[in-house]
This record gives C-alpha cells, sequence and structure tokens, in this order.
C-alpha cells in the first residue's frame, strides 16, 4: 500500500484533500480521523500536521506527503518537491512598522519573531547578518506591538493581516510557496512504491490540468483552418473532422481556461462558429 501524508489543519488541509477526491481517492469525512485506507486504491493516507510532514517522508515512514514548499525548506528535513500543485500559493517576507528597515542588512542586531525560524535563520546566514530568532506558533504580525521582536517574518498572500497590524513588508521576498508533492531525497526508481507513485503523480496532473483548460469545438471554412489552429494548437494537435456541408471541417482542441474566452473572440472573428466550450472533468496526458 502506498503511504502518503495529508495535511489534517490550516490552509493547506481542504484542498489537498479536495484534489485527491478530484483525483479518485477516498478522503476522511470527519475531521477527527487520523488514518484512512482506501484499498480500492491500495493507498493509505495520514492526516498530519502540516509542519512535520516532511519529517515523516525524509525518515522513509510515508512514501509521499503534500505540504507546502516554505515547510519542506523551513524543515530542513531531507525531502524534494516532485509536483507543484498550485494552491496555498504565498510569498515569505519580513515586515516591520514603516521606516524601520529597508533590506535584511538591517536586522543586524534585531530581533525577528517568527514561526519558520529554518527559513528565517537560513536566509540571514546566506547574508551574513546576525540578528536573533524568536519563535512564535501563530499571529506574528502582533509580536512587534507587544514589543517581542522590531520585525516579523512571516506568510503573506493578500497583505491584510500585515495591514490590519500597521506594518510593511520590506526587503526581497525571502521565498514563495505552493502546495507540492514531496518525496524522501535520493529516492530511486528501484523503489517497489515507484509504480504506485507514478500513478498518483498522473493522477493529480490530470486533475491540474483539468482544472486548467477547456475542451473547445467549432466549425470552420476549410481556408480558414490554418489560421483557426494557430489560436487553438491544442497539446498535442487538434482533431479535425470533416463537415457534411463541403468546405467546412469541425476542429476539437484543449484551450487554457484563462485564455477560452479571447480565443472564442478571435475565433469568431476569422468566421468560425459554434464555437462551444465544455469543462474537462478528469484526463490522463
Ligand atoms: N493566508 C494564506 N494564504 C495562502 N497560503 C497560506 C496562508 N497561510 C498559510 N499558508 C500556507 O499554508 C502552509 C502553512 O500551513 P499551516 O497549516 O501550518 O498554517 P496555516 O495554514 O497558517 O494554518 P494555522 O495557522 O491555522 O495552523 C504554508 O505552506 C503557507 O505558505
Ligand atoms: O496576507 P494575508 O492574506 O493576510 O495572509 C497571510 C496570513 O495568513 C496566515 O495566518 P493564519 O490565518 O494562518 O494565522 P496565524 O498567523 O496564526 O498562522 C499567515 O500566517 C499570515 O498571517
Ligand atoms: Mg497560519
Amino acid at each position: 500500500m502506498l503511504r502518503i501524508a495529508v495535511p489534517n489543519k490550516g490552509s493547506l488541509s481542504g484542498p489537498a484533500s479536495a484534489m485527491l477526491h478530484e483525483a479518485g481517492y477516498q478522503q476522511r469525512k470527519e475531521s477527527k480521523e487520523l488514518v484512512l485506507v482506501d484499498p480500492e486504491n491500495e493507498v493509505e493516507f495520514f492526516y498530519l500536521r502540516p509542519k512535520d510532514i516532511a519529517i515523516y517522508v525524509s525518515a522513509g515512514r510515508l512514501d509521499i506527503g503534500i505540504t507546502g514548499q516554505d515547510l519542506l525548506v523551513d524543515s530542513g528535513a531531507g525531502a524534494e518537491a516532485i509536483l507543484p500543485l498550485g494552491f496555498a500559493r504565498s510569498t515569505f517576507r519580513f515586515a516591520a512598522k514603516p521606516g524601520t528597515a529597508t533590506a535584511v542588512e538591517d536586522l543586524a542586531g534585531r530581533t525577528v519573531a517568527t514561526s519558520y525560524e529554518g527559513i528565517v535563520a537560513k536566509h540571514l546566514a546566506e547574508h551574513g547578518v546576525d540578528a536573533s530568532v524568536v519563535h512564535l506558533d501563530g499571529a506574528v504580525e502582533t509580536a512587534i506591538e507587544l514589543g517581542v521582536a522590531q520585525v516579523i517574518a512571516d506568510v503573506v498572500e493578500t497583505g491584510t493581516s500585515l495591514r490590519n497590524a500597521g506594518l510593511e513588508v520590506f526587503g526581497e521576498p525571502i521565498m514563495k510557496s505552493e502546495a507540492v508533492v514531496i518525496r524522501r531525497t535520493g529516492a530511486d526508481t528501484s523503489d517497489p512504491a515507484q509504480p504506485k507513485i507514478e500513478q498518483f503523480l498522473r493522477r493529480l496532473q490530470g486533475v491540474l490540468v483539468a482544472r486548467s483548460y477547456v475542451m473547445m469545438d467549432y466549425d470552420c471554412r476549410a481556408e480558414h483552418l490554418e489560421r483557426a489552429v494557430a489560436l487553438t494548437p491544442g497539446l498535442e494537435s487538434p482533431t479535425i473532422s470533416p463537415l457534411h456541408n463541403e468546405g467546412w471541417v469541425a476542429v476539437r482542441s484543449m484551450v487554457p481556461a484563462k485564455e477560452a474566452q479571447r480565443v472564442m473572440d478571435d475565433l469568431y472573428a476569422l468566421g468560425a462558429r459554434a464555437i462551444l466550450t465544455t469543462a474537462i472533468h478528469a484526463c490522463r496526458l
């Protein structure tokens, strides 16, 4: 059985389970369930604290896991990201009261509060800056107001939490993050779990593609086909079928969902008609 770590709480938990469900795996119904066996897919899911997942995976106790890129780096564990999943996107940044600091070098001799000591310590060391780091479990933005630190380093998505605390980011972003599938560093293809891991990754990739593409169908005059196909090249190449009406063809192609409306406008302007888009529910590329 493939053993997979899934975040049990926080920003990663809901979207991770939703993606696994979309990929055809059973998921827990109760947030108190710690382990779920999916016998049909020969997979066992372990619901763990997001911060601990890289540790279990690097120790080889679990084959793969879903966590945040920032949590992976923070853990310092021997695991690597093998598939980005596109949710829980954030940046990790320094912030302080306006006018306090402009670059990481300004932290020398100061105290930084964070829940991600590993990332901060590594970043300070890389820049040769000697600062104190104080660990807080959350609500880090309040640390400055309460005098625990002069600077914080935290996850930023919309920036609302920082604004509400009267803080501003400064310096270069420390890192970008999103949810990722991780695996133990150095695991090789002789691993008996390899075929199941590859099948798992193909399923998740199928979900990512199904979420970001639509299927587009349209009719166009044969003489416009090359220009139409240039607008809708698809992943491999579009399917072209003859229409009963001579001189017309039907075209079917996958199009990035974000571009679908613009592509439909351009096809229409080219004389294409009966332009339809449909959602893709699942796919294997
Ligand atoms: N507001 C947010 N928007 C996007 N991603 C976020 C946000 N907050 C945290 N994350 C991401 O979620 C992961 C942290 O997960 P974790 O469950 O430890 O914290 P959390 O989501 O902040 O939950 P909590 O603080 O309630 O425990 C990290 O990868 C982080 O980048
Ligand atoms: O830029 P924003 O959109 O405001 O999002 C970022 C905030 O979201 C997370 O906080 P969370 O709600 O998890 O609370 P926590 O600080 O206690 O972890 C994170 O720690 C930031 O504080
Ligand atoms: Mg949080």
